[in-house]
């Protein structure tokens, strides 16, 4: 088992890939980001900047190319792709990786279709490849900038996920270890669904008493799942469960969160989803919604959102149809 980290290779140049790759050079690593297209990778390359992340540089010591072979020759892979294109991308990446190189899902959703969730499409694709997750409360613009952050970094063994940790921390990002995958890429994936809740609630102008019930009902919800898929209590309450849920609840910088807002605004499914850059909530909330039907976990802000961003309930149907749920114990 390899336990030195210093070739970093990160498979996607959207914002989250940037931000990532500048972390690891930040930490000292030697990195290496993928783009898909040899015409990204040159502009990328020759700019030092993107149009996904104004104001930030691309560290000119982060080697760029759209060479996937090329990008495999590494310690350890970041894959930082949107969770339904995440098979297409680890199914070309199984040839030319070699076994047991970690690959970390940096993504934040479930497969459509199939219902796995990132590290079981890493397994399936790439089963010779390390599976493991990183996810927590981090938005690209702010951990490109080297503002502090804090993080989930979860493999199979403990002691990989240490090694890693400390190969991808700085000051400025911190990486907390943990063996619990399934626990992290449940909080990953749910709390987009959950915070295309509480934009609705914001862009109607529910109120703030409404917003921070929305959110603690949500993650009632998250941990009910959580549970019931055999997460760990301390990861649904830790920086990728509650922690991501209160950061992407609570501002419009969250894409999940403003694509609520417009959605409470008035505007339709599809008017939101155009106005908005990727908010995987939108692909998520179908799923999560059959996957908690399927395990007996009542969800109800999930099917709210499923149903909204579906087109099969206005949002003003499905705000009433929470507000006029039975009253119940709480839990
Ligand atoms: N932006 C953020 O602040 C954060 C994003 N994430 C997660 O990271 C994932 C990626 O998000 P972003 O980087 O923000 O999105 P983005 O839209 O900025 O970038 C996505 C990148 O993936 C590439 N891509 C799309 N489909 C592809 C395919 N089929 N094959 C190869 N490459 C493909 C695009 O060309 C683009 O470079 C999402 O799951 C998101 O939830 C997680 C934490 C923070
Ligand atoms: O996952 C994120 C922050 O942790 C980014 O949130 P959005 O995808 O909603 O912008």
């Amino acid at each position: 088992m390899r336990m030195s980290y210093q070739r970093i290779s990160v498979i996607g140049g959207g914002s989250w890939g940037i931000a990532l790759a500048s972390a690891a050079k930040r930490a000292g690593r030697d990195v290496i980001l993928w783009t898909r297209s040899q015409q990204d990778a040159d502009i990328l390359d020759r700019k030092r900047e993107s149009s996904r992340l104004p104001g930030a540089t691309i560290d000119s010591d982060i080697a760029i190319t759209a060479d996937l072979t090329k990008a495999a020759q590494c310690d350890a892979m970041l894959l930082v792709v949107p969770a339904q294109a995440l098979r297409e991308v680890a199914l070309s990446l199984a040839p030319v990786i070699a076994p047991d190189t970690p690959v970390l899902a940096c993504a934040k959703g479930i497969e459509r279709g199939t219902r796995k969730f990132m590290t079981e499409v890493i397994v399936e694709t790439a089963p010779k490849a390390a599976p493991g997750i990183l996810s927590g409360p981090s938005f690209a613009s702010d951990v490109v900038r080297g503002l502090p952050t804090a993080v989930t970094l979860a493999a199979r063994d403990e002691k990989t996920a240490s090694a890693l940790a400390h190969a991808l921390g700085s000051a400025t990002f911190r990486p907390y270890h943990s063996t619990d995958l399934r626990g992290v890429e449940i909080g990953g994936a749910a709390k987009n669904v959950l915070a295309i809740a509480a934009g609705i609630v914001s862009g109607r102008g529910l109120g703030a008493s409404a917003a921070a019930a929305l959110t603690t009902r949500g993650f009632a919800e998250l941990t009910r799942f959580g549970r019931a898929l055999g997460a760990k209590p301390e990861t649904l309450t830790g920086l990728s469960g509650l922690g991501d849920l209160i950061l992407t609840c609570s501002t419009p910088q969250s894409r999940n969160f403003s694509l609520g807002l417009a959605l409470g605004q008035g505007l339709s499914p599809l008017e939101a989803i155009a106005k908005t850059s990727l908010a995987e909530g939108v692909y998520t909330a179908a799923v999560l919604n059959d996957m908690a039907r399927e395990h007996n976990v009542d969800m109800p802000i999930v099917a709210a959102v499923a149903d909204v961003v579906e087109g099969q309930a206005s949002v003003d149907e499905a705000i009433s149809r929470l507000l006029t749920r039975p009253f119940r114990a709480e839990g």
